[in-house]
């Protein structure tokens, strides 16, 4: 009915409109420490025990129950009933266990994604957003982010502040990282047999090294701008070299595209990937390119995954003009790049790995 059609069209609205808080409560979370208090304690902790814990005001410990309500209907921690200790029927006492979701927010855990809630979540990252109407009416390239800060991203980052936002965006990148190099290890059958690696693109080899470290026998070659290389030194598997990708790249058995083309529109990508072509072929049928980006699939995602997909294209596209592609837009740039094939498997849960073939 009409009626109920409203209904529905009104939760919808203002559930977006307040998806805002389900974000700001999970950084509550992450700042106050909860998982960790929770996962050193060893057990389910009941309110009381996590306020004293966390050493909040007593006016504080029922604000603490209404924000793990929240967090715990949204999954990032499951409700269990203690026994009453002493039998006494309706002694019984709520306690909060972590879920997979909040243990990825303890700190000592090889995976902790903390850095990343921290960073997305920083004033500097949601700022900006107040300002799209201005921007939409911009006839200009500027990212969302100078569009409202009058600055690249890049240029706040390395702009020496107090409040140290580069250590933090390089904590995000490093946890980011650290995923990637367990999703390596799940996918070793995409290196195996490979002698060399360019990894283009590659800054100062920070994923690099991880590649080198997971596969010791590949020959890893970091290739970035030379002022990003410069006096950058290497071992025995891994080497740092300059040049522009848009002229030519260093010919190896693989070349590395780690999110690199997110950041190009597709005419530049196109370019970069006939140089990818150029370089391994040496290595005939055998050579290949290895693409690591998000494949925006709508018909095989499920919605969450899809939602998380575009919002991701969206934080590229405000801060750094980057844009993610959909399946087949990856499969045109592919073929107009003169490549005959690709297989596509997912990796760190949303983005892909696509392998390309000459
Ligand atoms: O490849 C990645 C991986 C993660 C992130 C990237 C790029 O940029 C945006 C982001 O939302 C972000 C923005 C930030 C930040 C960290 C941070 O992490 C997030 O620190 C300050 O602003």
């Amino acid at each position: 009915t009409e009626e109920s059609e409203l209904h529905h069209a009104q939760i919808h609205l203002y559930k977006h409109v307040y998806n805002f808080v389900s974000s700001m409560a999970l950084k509550s979370a992450m700042e106050l420490g909860i998982a960790d208090v929770i996962h050193s304690h060893g057990k389910p902790m009941t309110i009381s025990e996590l306020s004293s814990a966390l050493k909040l005001h007593p006016s504080k410990v029922s604000v603490l129950q209404r924000f793990l309500r929240l967090l715990t209907h949204n999954g990032f921690f499951a409700k269990t009933i203690l026994p009453s200790k002493n039998g006494v029927e309706g002694g019984e006492e709520i306690a909060y266990a972590l879920t997979p979701p909040s243990k990825l927010l303890i700190r000592n855990k090889s995976i902790c994604l903390a850095p990343i809630v921290k960073g997305a979540l920083h004033s500097s990252s949601l700022d900006m957003w107040h300002s799209s109407k201005k921007w939409f009416s911009e006839d200009k390239e500027l990212t969302l982010y100078e569009s409202a800060t009058g600055e690249s991203f890049w240029d706040f980052l390395n702009k020496t502040t107090e409040s140290d936002t580069l250590g933090m965006f390089q904590d995000a990148m490093a946890a980011d990282s650290k995923v990637f190099k367990l999703a390596l290890e799940e996918c070793k059958h995409v290196f195996e047999g490979l002698g060399s690696l360019v990894d283009v693109g590659g800054g100062t080899g920070v994923v690099t090294r991880l590649i080198s470290e997971t596969f010791p026998h590949l020959k890893c070659t970091v290739f970035d701008q030379p002022q990003v290389v410069a006096n950058l030194t290497g071992n025995e598997n891994l080497n740092f070299v300059g040049g522009d990708m848009f002229k030519s790249i260093p010919s190896a058995d693989a070349v590395l595209l780690k999110w690199v083309l997110h950041d190009w529109n597709d005419e530049l990508s196109v370019k970069i990937l006939k140089n990818c072509k150029e370089a391994i072929s040496g290595k005939g049928k055998e050579g290949k390119v290895i693409i690591i980006d998000i494949a925006i699939d709508e018909v095989g995602d499920d919605r969450e995954m899809t939602e998380l997909k575009l919002d991701y294209d969206l934080v590229m596209l405000t801060m750094f003009n980057g844009k993610e592609r959909e399946k087949k837009e990856w499969e045109k740039l592919i073929y107009e790049a003169g490549f005959s094939n690709y297989k596509i498997i997912p990796i760190c849960g949303f983005k892909s790995l696509i392998e390309v073939y000459p």
